[in-house]
């Protein structure tokens, strides 16, 4: 007997017209619940409605992420927005389930064009690009937009080379950034064609044609970008140059999979992420960083006298090798990342065996769940810090007290995460004084 069944039977006999009118209203009221949850669960900002557990606790989080990072090494791909992307196995590193593909391509960009070692070559690049930030600014423009275009710039010529950005042009490059942001500001409502691709697409036509749209104008740019780097490669004798990301992924194999090289689909998903990682986390940084410092100038005055300390008060530009001479920047910028991380929770999967295990969680369904690490919370953790939402770069400067707290790598133990912890870490891309 089913529940409209049974209302059904409770009810006093009456004429049959009056029954029908009920039996209309009970199964009424049963189809408008069904698709109110139905409509919940499809919520346009793609936040998942069903199951979803919080980890605050920073011991917790170390016990999973770091000693049992065997056992939760994917994320949950209904969930992670650019998990859309991967529906005909486009991944990028981020949605990639982990694997022979996965650990190519994150060894791929670890190794390679972010190793400490490549970095430091690009002086000359990031010199160029600030001199324009500081021109920028100095005549008035946007703040915000500024620092965001110049880091798109910089990691754009790690991408793709200076030659190829060069003879794109700016304006040109400001369209691509445009398409960037446009992309990352509505990714996050297109994670209902991940969890429910066939009902998502009926239910939000026009969504599913915007996604569609916003991919081809990605194809269409990055893919005319790739032939010119390969272009440009055949006619280039000069090996001493740094390798750009495209170039690294035009010769990568995936060895275990038959030696094959990357598809289309992968180069477009892999350069979206890379411009799209490396700008927001880096130019939010900067942009916390900037506004902690205007609104406190002791703090701008000691950084002021490092930076002139070390330049002997003559030159803009620091070296490379003199940012470990720089501990004040260091702990501004520790700080900076501390309280505003610029992503404030990481995501995995997480089985039922290891949540009931290591997190104590005893309601999980037996595939699984998502579980939300909330890296800006234990960043703030008043068992963990001193006045936690206070922004003190001096409490990354003493030998005791909070300085402890600062190991970005969190294998001993976690009390901040901006990079994440684990095997899914975002590793070797800390700013370099902070390694
Ligand atoms: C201030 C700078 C940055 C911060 C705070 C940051 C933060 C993060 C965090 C929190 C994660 C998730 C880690 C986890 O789940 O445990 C992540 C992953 C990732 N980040 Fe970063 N990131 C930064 C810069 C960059 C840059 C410059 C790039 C590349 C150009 C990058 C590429 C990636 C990639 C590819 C992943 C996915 C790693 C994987 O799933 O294996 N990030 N990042």
């Amino acid at each position: 007997m089913t529940m409209a069944d049974h209302l059904i039977g409770m009810l006093p006999p009456v004429p049959d017209c009056v029954t029908s009118a009920r039996i209309l209203l009970i199964a009424t009221v049963f189809f408008l619940g069904v698709v109110a949850r139905l409509l919940r669960n499809l919520a346009p900002h793609g936040t998942r409605r069903g199951l979803s557990i919080q980890v605050t606790d920073s011991a917790a989080a170390h016990r999973a992420l770091v000693e049992h990072s065997a056992s939760v090494l994917n994320r949950p791909i209904g969930v992670v927005p650019s998990g859309i992307l991967t529906v005909e196995r486009h991944y990028n590193i981020l949605a990639a389930p982990y694997g022979p593909y996965w650990r190519a391509v994150r060894r791929n960009v670890t190794a390679g064009v972010l190793r400490p070692s490549n970095l430091a070559l690009l002086g000359g690049t990031r010199a160029r690009v600030l001199g324009r930030l500081v021109h920028d600014l100095r005549s008035g423009a946007p703040a915000a937009e500024s620092i965001y275009f110049s880091v798109y710039s910089l990691i754009a010529e790690m991408c793709f080379g200076e030659e190829v950005v060069s003879e794109l042009g700016e304006t040109r490059l400001r369209a691509m950034h445009k398409l960037q942001t446009d992309f990352l500001s509505v990714l996050p409502s297109f994670g209902v064609f991940v969890r429910y691709p066939r009902m998502g697409k009926l239910l939000y036509p026009s969504r599913w044609r915007q996604l569609l749209a916003l991919r081809r104008r990605q194809d269409e740019s990055y893919l005319r970008l790739v032939a010119e780097v390969k272009k440009s490669n055949t006619d280039r004798k000069d090996d001493s140059r740094v390798k750009t990301y495209v170039e690294s992924l035009l010769d990568l194999r995936i060895l275990e999979d038959g030696g094959r090289a990357l598809t289309d689909g992968e180069f477009v998903s892999l350069i979206s992420e890379f411009l799209g990682a490396g700008t927001e986390t880096t130019a939010s940084t900067l942009q916390w960083t900037i506004a902690n410092l205007i609104k406190r100038p002791d703090l701008q005055q000691k950084l002021r006298a490092e930076v002139d300390a070390v330049t002997s008060g003559q030159r803009s530009i620091i070296e490379e090798a003199e940012l470990s001479c720089m501990p004040y920047l260091k702990a501004t910028l520790l700080e900076s990342l501390r309280r505003h991380p610029p992503l404030p929770f990481v995501l995995r999967h997480v089985g039922r065996e290891v949540a009931a295990k290591v997190l104590g969680l005893t309601t999980v369904p037996e595939g699984g769940a998502a579980v939300n690490f909330l890296v800006g919370k234990i960043g703030r953790d008043p068992a963990a810090w001193s006045d936690p939402t206070e922004f003190k770069p001096e409490r990354f400067m003493s030998t005791d007290g909070d300085c402890k707290n600062a190991d970005l790598t969190c294998t001993r133990e976690l009390r901040m995460m901006p990079f994440g912890a684990g095997r899914r870490a975002c590793r070797r891309s800390r700013p370099p004084c902070c390694t």
